[in-house]
């Protein structure tokens, strides 16, 4: 091709980069028209972080000085006609990407050399005043070399959020979608590693529809079957679980005696479900291929929990008796959360009181979850998330007070030390009660299956075979 012929091209070249700019500026308009008014703010926010970032970096100490020469500078040195022009070092900016969202923006930024992980947690509070910030977080990113900054607008804390369950058998069983943390990022817990969990907190704090989230979430699945002891209530049509009963394979109310009877079912049903796991999964921990409708995941509530494990003191017959029950119930609890997992059985002990037995700590120090919505004194706190919610002042709950706190919870960060506060969706009974309804047909009791697997003459033939299945 001709230089002639080549630069007859160019005002074609000219269009079609043109063409291709106002192509991906009209997508950008369009898509900050469709925009919610908070992402409008959020988009708004990543521009002004993006053309102010290398300015703002040098001012947080998060730029270095490189004084050597690159190789391009020098061969320009050679080549120019002051050949004592003294080369500046450059300062170099740690690269980021910033995606906006509804609560703000998600950066990533590249380390330098001593600007890694430390050095933007320490800028993490001059950066969030500098871009209006409530809150900056920074964590390691997925990729080495990288750290992610989460700046939130507002505080996901103070905004009450509502949740409508679907009705449509989640993806993922295993996930169990708490809230959404004081990062506006989702907190989620997975059932496979989690044989139990604790949940606290003072009362209408936020307990139940904490726990209809869960229930309602979960309910279309038949790969999972849902099991109640209520000390509150004395049967399944009173109490907070009324509106869930029929999606139930048991409730029982608050007798400790009927209480102890099911917890020993549910510790043989664990038993037996040891004894069979290699044989119809072909590996130790049913989590590899589970669950399955005839091995469902097991969830068994124990509200008011300390109505079953409380410390009975006293000499008469009686209070002799509910005491050595209630030893009882807190060993085969203990025994659940200690050996279900495996096996996929989850126990999950909630209470309202605020003293070290209404949950015994040797229960509580083997749940790797704790949560505590609102409570009203530290020891109430220490109660229910261990003695190093001491050192976190932020995240105690004794400071959710405020009513705008009805819903806010405590746990254990699990990607750094401490503890991080998770606002959960406030989900009514009427729409638990729309999912019960709708899911009841599903309702199995697990004891049946068991007892199929063990014995029945069709051991392993009667089930479909395919993934997931009880195929060996
Ligand atoms: N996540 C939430 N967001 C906003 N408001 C909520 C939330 N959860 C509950 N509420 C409000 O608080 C009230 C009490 O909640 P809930 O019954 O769940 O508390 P609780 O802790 O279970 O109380 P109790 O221990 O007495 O049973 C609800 O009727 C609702 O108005």
């Amino acid at each position: 091709m001709s230089p002639a012929e080549i630069a007859g091209l160019a005002p074609m070249v000219v269009g079609a980069g043109l063409a291709l700019f106002l192509i991906l500026l009209i997508v950008q308009v369009v898509r900050y028209v469709r925009a919610t008014p908070g992402m409008r703010r959020s988009i708004w926010l990543a521009v002004r972080i993006r053309f102010r970032w290398a300015r703002l970096a040098e001012m947080a100490g998060l730029c270095v000085a490189d004084k050597k020469p690159t190789i391009g500078a020098q061969i320009g040195q050679e080549f120019s006609s002051d050949k004592n022009r003294k080369i500046e070092p450059r300062t170099l900016v740690p690269k980021i990407k910033v995606i906006p969202d509804e609560y703000g923006v998600i950066i990533t930024a590249t380390c330098l050399p001593k600007v890694s992980l430390e050095e933007f947690q320490k800028a993490a509070r001059f950066l969030a005043d500098a871009w209006g910030c409530v809150r900056v977080s920074v964590v390691p990113a997925d990729r080495p070399g990288q750290v992610t900054i989460r700046a939130v607008r507002e505080d996901p804390l103070a905004t009450t959020t509502v949740h409508v369950p679907t009705g449509l058998p989640p993806k993922d069983v295993t996930r169990w979608e708490i809230g959404m943390d004081e990062f506006a990022l989702p907190a989620i817990v997975s059932f496979n590693n989690v044989p139990g969990a604790t949940v606290a907190g003072g009362t209408g704090k936020g307990k139940t529809s904490f726990l209809n989230r869960l229930l309602s979430d979960l309910a279309p699945s038949p790969l999972v079957q849902f099991a109640v002891i209520d000390g509150k209530a004395s049967s399944a049509d009173e109490g907070d679980y009324a509106s869930i009963a029929p999606r139930l394979f048991r409730f029982v109310g608050d007798d400790l005696k009927a209480a102890n009877t099911f917890l020993k079912e549910m510790v043989d049903l664990r038993r037996r479900r040891v004894a069979l796991v290699r044989s119809v999964f072909g590996t130790a921990n049913m989590w590899h291929q589970g669950p399955t409708e005839q091995w469902p995941l097991i969830i068994i509530i124990v509200d008011e929990a300390h109505t079953f494990l409380r410390d009975y003191k006293g000499n008469d017959p009686e209070t002799k008796k509910l005491a050595a029950l209630a030893a009882d119930n807190a060993r085969l609890i203990e025994d659940l959360v200690k050996k279900g997992r495996s096996v996929g059985m989850v126990t999950i002990p909630t209470t309202q009181k605020p003293t070290g037995d209404a949950i015994p700590t040797f229960i509580r120090d083997i749940c790797p979850v704790s949560l505590s919505f609102a409570q009203r004194t530290t020891d109430a706190a220490v109660a229910a998330l261990g003695d190093d919610i001491r050192d976190w002042d932020d995240a105690n709950p004794v400071n959710l007070q405020h009513p705008s706190y009805v819903g806010v919870l405590v746990m254990r960060a699990d990607d750094r030390p401490g503890f991080i506060r998770v606002r959960t969706p406030y989900v009514s009974d009427a729409d638990t009660a729309r999912i019960a309804a709708a899911t009841a047909y599903l309702t199995r009791d697990p004891i049946a299956f068991i007892v199929a697997l063990e014995g029945g003459p069709n051991f392993r033939k009667d089930y479909p075979q395919g993934p997931g299945s009880l195929a060996a």
